[in-house]
Order: C-alpha cells, then sequence, then structure tokens
C-alpha cells in the first residue's frame, strides 16, 4: 500500500510497492479489445467524483493508448480499407509519442496528445487533447504493458480480464453503419473460429491468396484483361481511374515485405510458378509465425499486472479497492483532498493553466 514520507524541503515521495516517486502516480489499464477498459476508468473516475470537475481541475485524469495510434501511409490506408492493416500490432502505435508523453506527465508539464478518428484511421487535424498536471493519471489501451520501456513508468499495473465470448457479444450489432464495430466484430469473430479451429489467421488466408492471385496475373498472356489492367499499373505506377495512386502496386509491396519477398524480383519469380508457389507458402507460415508470437506476446502481456480485475466493469469490489488506494494516495497529500474537501492546489497548479485545450480527456 501507499506510505508517505515528508522531505527536507517539503515535498512529498510515494512509497508504493517499493517504488519511490512523486505525484503524478502513473497507472496502466490493459486488457483486450471491449474488456471494459475505459468503463473501468470511466467507474473510477466516477466514484472519485473526478468526472463532474473542471478538466484542468482534476487530480485524476485518463488517457487512451488509442489517441497515439500511428498516421497511416496511404498504402497502409488502403490496407486498412480493406481490413488487412493490424491495429492489434504493437507497432501500430506511436510508442516513442507514448513513452515521451507519459515522462512529460511524469514531470508535470501541461501535454497535449493527438485525437484519432476511427472513421478515417488517422489523427484529426487541428484538434488535441490537453492534458494538464494531475496527481493520478490513468494511461488504458491494449497494447500499454508491451513494450519494457513503457511498462516500466507505471507505478501500478492492472489488466481488465473479460472473456473473449463476453467481448464479442458486446459489440454493438445493430451499428452496423459504423466501420470501426464492424470491423471489430469480424475481427473478433474470425479471430476465435480460426483459434479453435487452429487455422491460420484472416490476415494470413488474405495475404496467401493476394499473392497466389498476383503470380497468377504475372503469367498471364500479355493482352488479357487482368494483366492490362492490374501489371499496367504495377509497371508504370499509374494512377487508377478515380482511385487512389498506384493502389495495386502498393498494397503487393506491402504484401510482399510481410512475406519476405522482395517485391524487385517478384514478377521474376512469379514466372516460375513451382518457385512461386514454394516462395509464397514459406513465406506466408513465416507471417503467420510471426503473427502469432506477437499475439502470443501481447496476450502474456497479463503476466506484468499488479491486480487483475475479472469481469471488468462488473467487478464493483476490485474497482471500489482501486478507487481507495487512490483516495489513500491523493489524501496523504495535506494540501489538496478529494470530494468536497478543499482544493488549495488549484492556487498551486494555477501557473500551469493555459486556454489552449481543444478537447478534454474522458
Ligand atoms: N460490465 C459491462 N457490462 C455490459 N457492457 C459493458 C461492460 N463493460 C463494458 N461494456 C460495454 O462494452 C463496450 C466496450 O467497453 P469499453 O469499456 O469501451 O471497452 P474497451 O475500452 O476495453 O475497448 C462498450 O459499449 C461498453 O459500454
Ligand atoms: O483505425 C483503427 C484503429 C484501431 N482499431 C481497433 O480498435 C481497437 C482498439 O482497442 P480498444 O480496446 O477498443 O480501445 C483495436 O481492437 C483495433 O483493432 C480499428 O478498428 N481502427
Amino acid at each position: 500500500m501507499a506510505a508517505l514520507n515528508a522531505t527536507g524541503t517539503g515535498q512529498k515521495i510515494h512509497n508504493f510497492n517499493g517504488f519511490e516517486t512523486r505525484t503524478p502516480f502513473l497507472i496502466g489499464v490493459a486488457g483486450g479489445t471491449a474488456s471494459g477498459k475505459s468503463t473501468v476508468c470511466r467507474k473510477i473516475m466516477e466514484k472519485l467524483g473526478q468526472d463532474s470537475i473542471d478538466h484542468r481541475q482534476r487530480q485524476v485524469v485518463c488517457v487512451s493508448q488509442d489517441s497515439f495510434y500511428k498516421e497511416l501511409t496511404d498504402e497502409e490506408k488502403i490496407l486498412a480499407n480493406k481490413g488487412l492493416f493490424n491495429f492489434d500490432h504493437p507497432d501500430a502505435f506511436d510508442n516513442d509519442l507514448i513513452y515521451k508523453t507519459l515522462k512529460e506527465i511524469l514531470n508535470e508539464k501541461v501535454v497535449n496528445v493527438p485525437v484519432y478518428d476511427f472513421r478515417k484511421n488517422s489523427r484529426k487535424k487541428d484538434e488535441v487533447m490537453t492534458i494538464y498536471p494531475a496527481d493520478v493519471v490513468l494511461l488504458e489501451g491494449i497494447l500499454v504493458f508491451y513494450f519494457p520501456k513503457i511498462r516500466d513508468l507505471f507505478h501500478m499495473k492492472l489488466f481488465v480480464d473479460t472473456d473473449p465470448d463476453t467481448r464479442l457479444s458486446r459489440r454493438e450489432w445493430l451499428n452496423a453503419e459504423n466501420k470501426r464495430l464492424f470491423r471489430r466484430i469480424i475481427f473478433l469473430l474470425t479471430k476465435r473460429i480460426l483459434n479453435r479451429s487452429d487455422m491460420p489467421s484472416i490476415h494470413t488466408q488474405l495475404r496467401k491468396t493476394e499473392l497466389f492471385w498476383a503470380g497468377l496475373v504475372v503469367r498471364m498472356p500479355e493482352k488479357h484483361l487482368p494483366k492490362c489492367i492490374f501489371l499496367g499499373e504495377l509497371r508504370t505506377g499509374a494512377y487508377s481511374h478515380g482511385g487512389q495512386k498506384k493502389s495495386y502496386k502498393d498494397t503487393l509491396k506491402v504484401v510482399l515485405k510481410d512475406c519476405n519477398i522482395d517485391p524487385n524480383t517478384w514478377e521474376t519469380l512469379a514466372q516460375n510458378c513451382p518457385a512461386q508457389r514454394s516462395a509464397v507458402t514459406k513465406g506466408v507460415a513465416r507471417y503467420d509465425q510471426h503473427r502469432i508470437l506477437t499475439a502470443q506476446n501481447k496476450h502474456a502481456t497479463k503476466k506484468y499486472a499488479d491486480v487483475i480485475i475479472p469481469r471488468g466493469a462488473d467487478n464493483e469490489v476490485a474497482i471500489d479497492l482501486i478507487v481507495q488506494t487512490i483516495r489513500d494516495l491523493l489524501q496523504s497529500h495535506s494540501r489538496f483532498q478529494i470530494q468536497g474537501i478543499s482544493h488549495d492546489r488549484r492556487i498551486a497548479r494555477s501557473r500551469h493553466y493555459s486556454d489552449s485545450q481543444v478537447t478534454r480527456p474522458h
């Protein structure tokens, strides 16, 4: 539990589970998609009465790892539109920015984090979320414990553990208009089925089909329509009518690289059907192996948690325990306390305030 030491300078130092730290106290909240991470964080904020406080005055703030999704390149956007981009891979996030932001938060700086637009798979232009210095900062996300450098910054690590079928059932079936939710439904569903039947992932199968088809096109006689359309474009890097630049060439290049096949020698390789088949089979197997290892590593981040919350937001007992721990941390500061007790800190922190924020933390 948290203990507090007063230093000679009057500065307060927490001693929590062997860590010595000044505020802010950083809490990581990991768990699978739709496990209830945001809901757990929202409940914590509500129970601490923080949701009703102006965001510049809050002692507890919550940030989502989703804000740090990387900007996709044009090629990646094409893959994403085809459902071929893996948003659950650790590299899908701007991990350098996550680290830099957490370090700034730990140094009590005002930080601006990007606002991610799931519909466009990109950051919103001219919009940021300003995080003001707080005593406790929660960062929730599917992969917040993946990279040791980031993981080691947390003073406390929570894992929201909700079984995959419940997560799947939570998807909003009626909201099929919403592309993001729809993609997640398909993703979770196929993942469950493929895992159960021990088949390669949908990402792997799509790559295999795409490469076999691309090889077939290379071997077609020159005048065949698919060859004119696809490889004409592939050779010259032409614009497709009304479409995006070099779409076929670029997506094929990404898929080839994923499968460790050199895009520069691909056409020569594809002329030799058995050689191409063997290279694709090997490349796809390698890709699937890499994908499985990444998924295992990702899943294994649960082992780094200090507290595992089974049933997510339904687990009131676990949430109350966490809330009480945060309350203890906050109340151990003589200058400011939560819920109804005076906030000298508002004055003490007024130098940090700025009017630059556009949106507010949830
Ligand atoms: N305990 C729960 N019971 C019912 N629905 C829940 C529960 N926890 C979360 N949900 C719902 O499931 C969906 C995903 O929850 P969310 O907290 O956004 O998950 P995550 O942040 O892990 O993706 C949301 O629509 C949310 O309202
Ligand atoms: O552009 C995107 C970015 C991410 N996703 C998916 O969203 C979830 C994020 O996890 P949560 O736990 O729900 O916050 C993840 O499964 C990504 O695959 C997306 O669909 N589109």
